[in-house]
């Protein structure tokens, strides 16, 4: 009730402080800040010790990390509303042994990754960088055909993590005529899609692997030396989910020996520095952390964040809250 809501007991638009790199600002066309009086202390510094006491909701722009240093300095925090849909970069922990709700991206960039993700494959197999590069160098009056690329239809794909973008993954290569299989923390009763217990009977039983799971401890190099030994010589492995979910040093031995059929990379360990191995290879495709980048994913990600925030000061329940378990 609004009487019980100090948010509501005046008319003044609710408080949320910004926290984020000076890099990563609000995308265009804001609209957060018709709706909540957005303090933000890289556009208005100093924020005051004393205000920042009162702070009850945080709003994340991009990775930038809550630690529990961060959380030291905001005692009254309740929410930390997050931009993305991986919230790697917040010490969950700490926000639960605190009582501090999180909320992520919600499936606000589900689609465009999931495209994302179906793009790299298919660069990765048809070789489109690879020959976009050959006829803008000039190659092909020289050197005539182009090698042959790989056939999408009837490839086994295997999903690492069957959340709300790797679902979104399963439909588009459903209808591609490729078979799906997946590893996610639980097997989902209500999917009818093969499961297996670990990442490497899933890579054993697969050309493809879509690695799109959250990260966390659990999660950490999921993809290591034994998921690609079990891939295999022509395995494909696609990342849109995070750099550490793969191990780099070893995905990058693998490739240089022709241990792996290729990889198609929107995400790595130590961004934005890329492996200069990769750079060299054709049988990979590479991209700037780029999967949920276009104003559509950004509307909605709006829609979301306000949706959470308006959720919280009246006391609803919140629209993509992140469970720790
Ligand atoms: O990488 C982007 C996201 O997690 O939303």
């Amino acid at each position: 009730m609004a009487g019980e809501n100090p948010n509501f007991q005046n008319t003044d638009p609710p408080t949320v402080l910004v926290h984020r790199f000076p890099t990563f600002d609000f995308p265009p066309g804001n609209r957060l800040s018709t709706q909540f009086h957005l303090l933000d202390p890289i556009t208005s510094p100093p924020t005051s010790p004393v205000l920042l006491h009162s702070i009850r909701a945080l709003l994340c722009i991009g990775p930038v990390p809550v630690t529990p240093e961060t959380l030291n300095r905001l005692p009254s925090l309740q929410i930390i509303v997050g931009s993305s849909a991986g919230v790697d970069h917040i010490d969950l922990t700490e926000c639960s042994r605190r009582n501090i709700a999180v909320t992520n991206a919600g499936s606000a960039f589900s689609e465009d990754t999931a495209d994302y993700a179906v793009a790299l494959l298919f660069g990765v197999l048809r070789r489109l960088p690879a020959g976009d590069r050959y006829v803008r160098d000039g190659f092909w009056p020289v050197n005539g055909d182009f090698p042959l690329g790989f056939k999408l239809g009837a490839k086994r794909v295997g999903i690492l993590g069957l959340g709300s973008i790797g679902s979104e993954v399963a439909k588009r290569l459903a209808a591609f005529g490729c078979s799906i299989a997946y590893f996610s923390r639980k097997k989902k009763t209500s999917v009818l899609f093969p499961y297996y217990e670990n990442a490497i009977d899933l890579a054993a039983n697969s050309d493809v692997l879509i690695v799109c799971c959250a990260l966390n401890d659990e999660t950490h190099h999921i993809v290591n030396k034994d998921v690609m030994v079990a891939l295999g010589k022509e395995g494909v492995i696609i990342n849109v989910g995070r750099g550490p979910l793969v191990d780099e040093k070893q995905l990058v031995e693998f490739l240089v020996r022709g241990e792996l059929g290729g990889a198609g990379l929107d995400v790595f360990e130590n961004e934005p520095n890329v492996p200069k191995e990769l750079l060299e290879r054709d049988n990979v495709v590479l991209s700037p952390h780029c999967s949920v980048a276009t104003p559509e994913s950004f509307e909605a990600l709006q829609d979301v964040i306000i949706a959470n925030l308006k959720a919280f000061f009246s006391n609803k329940p919140l629209v993509s809250p992140v469970q720790k378990d």
